[in-house]
């Protein structure tokens, strides 16, 4: 069965390379392609715009229009955008692939809530190497983490809006809920001025944004006398846009839910847990 996929956003950055790996993923098809009213771009053929050619998809705005034409709407966009298009889809019973970062705690309240009734995928990063990542992170807060100082970096490009990613955020969480604290209570996002001396219980954040950087984290375990880092590198924006049409055709198997990339590579219930 083929399934009919919409994206939203298809002129962003993401939108573009969803475009062109979707169109080459068997088992997908877009037929539908989205960008914000009064774009100028609207009408443009969305493979023109993603430089592989024609499709037959054309740049359209009000997605309310076209839930019949689509099964499963992909959402790189921004919160707002994305807190309509869920209205839509809850609406709609629609299915939903979600990559859009910087979602309020509310909204994500509002994604538990729509996913009593349909199928979501929503994660800050659909690479499969930065969710083996998260794996290891686990178990390295689980091996050293109580007696080290632990540092999240992260650096983007000059485009991005919200920091710290939410890549960085999730790892954070991930150690966080590893070591039994709360990152709320914990979490430092940069320093400056007269500090006082690190507190051991902190999980610190640094954030850089420059030039053309696609992503790179890196997390520190710092004891005396050694340190471990973890670090992914997106050299591509290809790595996501795989992830995420990955997540379509597993998502279209599903009738509702709150999933997230774990779920869908499988990690959820693999033994890689230390002292399991
Ligand atoms: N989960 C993951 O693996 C990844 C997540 N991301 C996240 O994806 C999001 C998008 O990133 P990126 O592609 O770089 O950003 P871009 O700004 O390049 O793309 C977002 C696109 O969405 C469009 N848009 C905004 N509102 C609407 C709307 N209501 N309907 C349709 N289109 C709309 C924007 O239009 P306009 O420019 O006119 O505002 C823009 O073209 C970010 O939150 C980013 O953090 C990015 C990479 C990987
Ligand atoms: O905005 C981006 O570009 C990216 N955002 C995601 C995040 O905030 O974690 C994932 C990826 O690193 C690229």
């Amino acid at each position: 069965m083929t399934v009919r996929v919409a994206i939203a956003g298809a002129a962003g950055r993401m939108g573009r390379v969803l475009i062109k790996t979707l169109h080459e993923t068997p088992g997908l098809m877009v037929t539908v392609a989205t960008e914000m009213a009064g774009s100028n771009l609207l009408g443009c053929d969305a493979g023109e715009l993603a430089g592989i050619g024609a499709i037959g998809t054309p740049l359209r705005a009000n997605l309310h229009d076209l839930v019949a034409e689509f099964d499963v709407l992909i959402d790189f966009t921004t919160p707002a955008a994305t807190q309509h298009h869920l209205a839509l889809c809850h609406n709609a019973a629609r299915r939903m692939v979600i990559g859009t970062t910087g979602l309020s705690p509310d909204l994500h309240q509002q994604l538990a809530r729509a996913a009593q009734d349909i199928a979501i995928v929503a994660a800050p990063n659909m690479s499969i190497g930065v969710n083996l990542c998260f794996k290891l992170l686990d178990i390295a807060a689980r091996v050293m983490g109580q007696e080290s100082d632990i540092e999240i970096i992260e650096a983007h490009h000059r485009h991005k809006i919200d920091a710290p990613s939410g890549t960085a955020l999730k790892m954070g969480d991930i150690i966080a809920t590893a070591l039994g604290r709360d990152l709320a209570e914990v979490a430092v996002y940069g320093r400056h001025g007269h500090t006082g001396v690190r507190d051991r219980h902190t999980i610190g954040f640094e954030t850089i944004r420059a030039g053309d950087v696609v992503g790179e984290h890196s997390v520190w375990f710092v004891v005396d006398g050694e340190r471990i880092e973890i670090t992914h590198k997106a050299s591509h924006r290809i790595n996501f846009a795989n992830g995420a049409a990955r997540a379509a055709n597993w998502i279209a198997q599903q009738k509702c839910g709150l999933f997230d990339m774990q779920d869908v590579l499988g990690l959820r219930d693999t033994s890689l847990r230390f002292g399991e």
